[in-house]
C-alpha cells in the first residue's frame, strides 16, 4: 500500500483504504470541524496581557536554512511518483461536537453550600514554603535528561501588576501569563524555571481597587455566609484579595448563573441514574450520549466504589473523573505523571469545574495562591504529581481540612514495573497509604494500555474488587495501520509525507527516538517545504507549550517528536501518525498511534521499520541494570553506620550515580523499593539541594547567631570556605530536631530581612531509616533479582513490537484483509493476543536476530582492556561500551569516541558481560 516503499511493492490496493474500516472516512481538503466551544477557547499563543505593545509572534520557521510557512505549496502528490496508489477516497466524516454549557462557579459554591456539603475551606493552615520536590518528567530518550534541582523557591515580595489582565478560561493556562508577567524570576541554578508559569488559573494578579468597586454583592453576600470565611478573611487583607480577585475573575468567564446545570446536578447527586446522569452530561459537557463503558465507571465512582478503568486511547476516560467531580460533595484528586498532562487535563475541565494545579515547578506565591484557594474550597479537582505524596505538609492538608471524595490515578500502569513506563514515585501509591494518610475510600485507576500482569498488579496495589474492573478492547477501529521495512528512512519519510493520503493531511505526528534525531529530521523536513517543528523534553517548558499550541490550533503540519509528545494530547483531528522508529513496546505503539484519528474518523499510522535502530533500542534498554556488588556497596551506603536511625539521611544524586554506576532514577528505584517493599526498612523524604552556602550581608555572624539559636548550630556545623559558610542542611535539621523545610522557611525569613543570602547545590534523595537489615547480602540478592526481572520484562516488550512488525514485513501472508504495507487485521489480532494473554502462561519465545555469540568479541574485549587499562571496568561497564550504552560512570560523551563503542549491539548483551568477564578474570590476573 502507500508505503511499500520499494518499487518491489507496488501491488498497491486502492479499494482497502475506504473498505477495510467501517469509520467514518475523512476528507482529504480540510474537513469542517467541531466549532470550538466557547468555553473551551483554542489556546491562543499570542493572547498575553501585554504591558506594552509587543511584535506580532513571528511566522513559524523551522530552520534557518528554509523558513517554512504554513502557506507553503504542498509538492503536488501527481508531481510524484505514487508508488503506493493510494487515491484518497475519502467521504466527508461526521465530526463530534461538543459545546460544554458553563455555570457561574459561585452559583456551583452556593448550590454546595445549600446542600450543606462538606467541601470546606480549611481552617488553618500553615505551609510556609511549599516543599521542594522533584517532579521529573519520564523521559526515555537516552541522553540529556534534565534534572530538575528542587530548590525551594523564594517567597519574593513583588509590585501589583499595572494592567488587568486579559479576561480568561478560568482553568486556561496558556491565557494567565498576568500573573508570569508579574512573578520574580527563578531563583539561578533552578531548572524547574523553565517550566510554564503555573500560575494556571491566574490567581497571582494583585488587588484592583476598580474591581473590588464591581464586586457583584451576592459575591461578598457568599463570601460573610463561610464558615469562619469573613472573619479569617478580616485580617488577611491582601490574601482575600488575591483570592477574591481569581474568584471574581471565575464569575466573569463563566457563562453567569446557570440554575438549569444547577439543579441537574443536584438531581444527579439525588438519583445518579442513567437519565439523570446524561441530562448532566448534555448540559454541561455537550455530549449526547456515553461513550462504551463511561457510564458504568461513573456510576461506580459516584457509588463510592474503586475502580478500574481501561479504555483505548481517545475514549474520554477524563470525562468518567470529571462528571463524577461535580457531584461529589469533596475534592477529586488527580495524581498524573507528567507535568505536560496535568497542564492539558486542568486546561480541558469545563468552565464550571474549577480545577488547580501543584507543581514544584511552581513559584512560592504560585504554590500558595493554589493552597489559598485550595483552603478557601475554591478548587474541585486538583491535579498533582505522584512525588507529591512524599511530602507530609502537603498531606497534612487533606487530614486536618479538607475532606477528598476521590483520588484519580491517571496512566495507572505507572504502577507496575511490568508495564512499559513503570514509575517509582507511582510504586507508592497502594491503597494503604492511600488510606493511612489521606483517608481516602474512592480511588480510580484510568489507563490505556494495560497487560492482564499489569492490571492484576494494579488492582492489589490499589485493592480494587476484581469485579470493578471496566474493560472495552485497546483496538481504535478507524486507525489504518501499515507497516514497511525501510533502509532509508529519510528518504521514505519524504516519500511518504509527499504521497496520498499523508500529503493531503493537515495534521501529522512523526515519532523519532532521540532528540537529536528529532531536530535534524524536523531539519530535513524543513529544507524540503515541509512546514514541520520538533518537539522533546530537551527543549524549554515554554517553547514545547508553543510547539503544541502552534500544532493544535494547525499553524504547523507536521510535529516530530520523541515519546515526550504524545500522553493525553487530545487533539481530535491529527489524521496520520508515522513512527520514524520501533516503538519500544506495544503499549507505546498503541499510546502514540492512539493521538491520531480522536475525531472518530479514518486515519493513518505508519510505521518505518528497520534493524539498526530494533538494535540500538534493544542495547538501551540494558542500560537500567545494576550487578548484586555495586547494589551491596550502594545499600551499605544507605544503611552506613553514620545514618543513625530516626535522623535525616541523604546522598548527592549526582556522584552518588556515577560512584556505583547507577542511573539516578535507578537509585531512586531501589530507595522507594527499600521503602515499600515487604519490609519498610526507610521513610523517602522530598529531593532536596543539600549544601547550603551563607553569605552575610548587615550583621556580623555572630552577633546573628547570639540572637537566633538555628543559625547558631548552622554557625557549628559550618566549614569557611572562601569567607562563606557551608553546610549541609539535614546535619542542622537532625542537630537541631526540625524539618529542613523550617531551615529553610528561616533562612527565608533571614534573606527578607535583608541578613543573608544563600545559594543551595547538591541536589540529594533524603530519606530516614527506620529499620536496619538483618542480612544486607539476602537483601541485596534480592533487589538485583527483582531489577533484573524488570529489564528482563522491558526487553520481552520490545520483543513482542519486533516480532510484530517483523510479522508484518516478512510473515504475514496478505490474507484476511492485509495487503502491500497495510496490515491492520494482523496487527489488531496480535496486539489482542498481546493484551489478553493470561497471566503466567510461557512468553513466546519471540525470534530476535540477536547473535548468540560473535568470533572477534573476546579478542576486541582484550584489546580494548589492554588500550584503556587507566580505566577500573566492571564485566558490565565493559558490556555496555561494546554496546554504545552510556552510563554515569562511563558516558557516551568520553567513551563514544572509543573505537569499540556500540560495535557489538547485535550480540546479545548477557553473552558480551560473560566474554567481558572471562577477558577481565585474565587480565586481574596478570596483575594489569
Ligand atoms: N461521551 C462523549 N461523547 C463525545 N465525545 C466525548 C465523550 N466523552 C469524551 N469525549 C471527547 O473525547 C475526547 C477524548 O477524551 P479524553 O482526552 O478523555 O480521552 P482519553 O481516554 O483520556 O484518551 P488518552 O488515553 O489518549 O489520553 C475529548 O475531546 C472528549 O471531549
Amino acid at each position: 500500500m502507500y508505503s511499500s516503499l520499494h518499487a518491489a511493492d507496488s501491488d498497491s490496493d486502492d479499494s482497502l483504504l475506504s473498505d477495510v474500516s467501517a469509520s467514518p472516512t475523512r476528507r482529504c481538503s480540510p474537513a469542517p470541524r467541531p466549532a470550538p466551544s466557547k468555553h473551551r477557547p483554542t489556546p491562543d499563543p499570542t493572547s498575553k496581557p501585554k504591558r506594552k505593545p509587543k511584535p506580532k509572534p513571528k511566522p513559524v520557521p523551522c530552520s534557518t536554512s528554509a523558513p517554512a510557512s504554513a502557506s507553503a505549496p504542498p509538492i503536488r502528490a501527481a508531481a510524484l511518483s505514487d508508488p503506493h496508489g493510494l487515491a484518497a477516497r475519502i467521504a466527508p466524516g461526521s465530526a463530534l461536537t461538543a459545546s460544554a454549557s458553563t455555570v457561574s462557579f459561585s452559583s456551583f459554591r452556593r448550590l454546595v453550600q445549600s446542600r450543606n456539603l462538606s467541601f470546606e475551606p480549611a481552617a488553618a493552615f500553615t505551609n510556609p514554603t511549599p516543599a521542594p520536590e522533584v517532579e521529573p518528567e519520564p523521559e526515555p530518550e537516552p541522553a540529556e535528561i534534565p534534572i530538575a534541582e528542587p530548590s525551594p523557591p523564594p517567597a519574593v515580595t513583588h509590585p501589583p501588576p499595572q494592567l488587568r489582565p486579559k479576561r480568561v478560561h478560568p482553568n486556561s493556562v496558556s491565557e494567565a501569563p498576568a500573573a508570569a508577567v508579574e512573578q520574580p524570576k527563578r531563583p539561578r541554578g533552578d531548572p524547574a524555571g523553565n517550566f510554564v508559569r503555573l500560575n494556571i488559573n491566574g490567581y497571582g494578579r494583585k488587588k484592583s481597587f476598580k474591581s473590588q468597586a464591581r464586586r457583584p454583592t451576592k459575591y461578598r453576600s457568599w463570601k460573610r455566609q463561610q464558615p469562619g470565611g469573613g472573619k479569617a478573611r478580616a485580617g488577611a487583607d491582601e490574601e482575600g484579595d488575591f483570592v477574591a480577585e481569581a474568584l471574581l475573575e471565575r464569575e466573569k468567564n463563566a457563562a453567569g448563573g446557570d440554575d438549569g446545570v444547577l439543579k441537574i446536578v443536584e438531581v444527579a447527586r439525588e438519583d445518579p441514574s442513567e437519565q439523570n446522569l446524561e441530562s448532566l452530561l448534555r448540559k454541561v459537557f455537550g455530549y449526547d450520549s456515553f461513550r462504551e463503558g463511561q457510564l458504568e465507571a461513573i456510576q461506580n465512582v459516584v457509588a463510592g466504589e474503586s475502580t478500574v478503568l481501561v479504555l483505548p486511547t481517545g475514549a474520554g476516560k477524563s470525562l468518567c473523573y470529571q462528571l463524577p467531580a461535580m457531584i461529589l460533595p469533596g475534592l477529586t484528586l488527580v495524581v498524573s505523571p507528567l507535568l505536560s498532562l496535568m497542564v492539558d487535563q486542568l486546561r480541558k475541565l469545563p468552565a464550571f469545574l474549577p480545577g488547580g494545579l501543584l507543581a514544584s515547578s511552581q513559584t512560592s506565591d504560585e504554590f500558595h495562591g493554589t493552597l489559598r484557594l485550595l483552603r478557601a474550597g475554591e478548587i474541585k479537582v486538583l491535579f498533582v504529581s505522584p512525588e507529591r505524596f512524599l511530602n507530609e505538609e502537603f498531606l497534612q492538608i487533606f487530614r486536618d481540612t479538607l475532606p477528598i471524595s476521590l483520588v484519580v490515578i491517571d496512566e495507572a500502569h505507572c504502577i507496575s514495573e511490568w508495564s512499559h513506563n513503570f514509575r517509582p514515585s507511582y510504586l507508592r501509591l497502594r491503597a494503604s497509604l492511600l488510606r493511612r494518610k489521606l483517608n481516602i475510600q474512592c480511588i480510580l485507576a484510568m489507563t490505556a494500555t494495560a497487560t492482564t500482569q499489569t492490571l492484576q498488579e494494579i488492582v492489589n496495589a490499589l485493592e480494587i474488587p476484581s469485579g470493578n474492573l471496566i474493560q472495552t478492547s485497546q483496538i481504535r477501529e478507524n486507525l489504518k495501520l501499515s507497516i514497511s521495512m525501510s533502509d532509508n528512512r529519510l528518504k521514505d519519510l519524504m516519500l511518504l509525507l509527499k504521497s496520498p493520503p499523508f500529503v493531503n493531511m493537515k495534521s501529522i505526528i512523526v515519532y523519532c527516538k532521540f532528540q537529536t534525531e528529532t531536530d535534524y529530521v524536523c531539519k530535513h523536513l524543513c529544507d524540503n517545504n515541509i512546514n514541520a517543528k520538533s518537539y522533546h523534553s530537551g527543549l524549554l517548558m515554554k517553547k514545547r507549550s508553543r510547539v503544541q499550541e502552534l500544532f493544535c490550533s494547525n499553524k504547523i503540519r507536521v510535529v516530530v517528536a520523541t515519546v515526550a509528545f504524545g500522553m493525553g494530547l487530545d487533539k481530535s483531528d491529527v489524521e496520520g501518525v508515522i513512527h520514524y522508529r520501533l516503538p519500544e513496546s506495544l503499549e507505546e505503539y498503541i499510546q502514540e498511534t492512539g493521538r491520531a484519528g480522536r475525531d472518530g474518523r479514518l486515519s493513518h499510522c505508519h510505521l518505518l521499520f528497520d534493524s539498526t535502530t530494533f538494535y540500538k533500542i534493544r542495547s538501551l534498554s540494558h542500560s537500567d541494570g545494576i550487578d548484586e556488588y555495586a547494589m551491596s556497596k550502594f545499600l551499605n551506603q544507605i544503611f552506613s553506620s553514620g545514618n543513625t536511625m530516626g535522623c535525616i539521611c541523604s546522598f548527592p544524586k549526582e556522584s552518588t550515580s556515577r560512584k556505583f554506576d547507577i542511573k539516578e532514577e535507578v537509585l531512586l528505584t531501589v530507595l522507594t523499593q527499600l521503602e515499600i517493599g515487604e519490609e519498610q526498612y526507610l521513610h523517602l523524604l522530598p529531593q532536596f539541594s543539600v549544601t547550603c552556602t551563607l553569605y552575610f550581608h548587615k550583621t556580623s555572624p555572630q552577633l546573628l547567631a547570639d540572637k537566633d539559636i538555628l543559625l547558631r548550630s548552622i554557625l557549628n556545623k559550618s566549614e569557611m570556605k572562601d569567607g562563606s559558610y557551608v553546610f549541609e542542611v539535614p546535619r542542622v535539621a537532625n542537630d537541631m530536631r526540625i524539618t529542613m523545610n523550617e531551615v529553610f522557611d528561616r533562612l527565608q525569613k533571614l534573606k527578607f530581612s535583608g541578613e543573608l543570602s544563600y545559594e543551595l547545590k547538591d541536589p540529594a534523595y533524603c530519606y530516614m531509616i527506620l529499620k536496619r537489615p538483618d542480612d544486607l547480602n539476602a537483601l541485596s540478592a534480592n533487589l538485583t533479582k527483582w531489577l533484573s526481572e524488570v529489564e528482563n520484562s522491558k526487553i520481552r516488550k520490545l520483543d513482542a513490537m519486533f516480532a510484530l512488525a517483523d510479522y508484518a514485513v516478512k510473515g504475514c501472508k496478505k490474507i484476511d484483509g492485509c495487503s502491500g504495507s497495510e496490515h491492520t487485521p494482523c496487527i489488531q489480532k496480535r496486539i489482542i493476543d498481546y493484551f489478553s494473554k493470561k497471566e503466567g502462561t510461557p512468553d513466546d519465545d519471540y525470534c530476535t536476530p540477536l547473535r548468540k555469540s560473535s568470533t572477534f568479541l573476546q579478542s576486541d574485549i582484550k584489546v580494548f582492556l589492554q588500550s584503556n587499562s587507566f580505566a577500573k571496568f566492571t564485566p558490565r561497564a565493559v558490556a555496555r561500551i561494546m554496546h554504545g550504552i552510556s552510563s554515569p560512570a562511563f558516558p557516551a560523551a568520553t567513551w563514544s569516541k572509543n573505537h569499540f563503542w556500540g560495535r557489538y549491539m547485535e550480540v546479545d548483551f548477557p553473552v558480551v558481560i560473560e566474554a567481558a568477564k572471562a577477558e577481565l578474570v585474565k587480565f586481574v590476573g596478570k596483575g594489569e
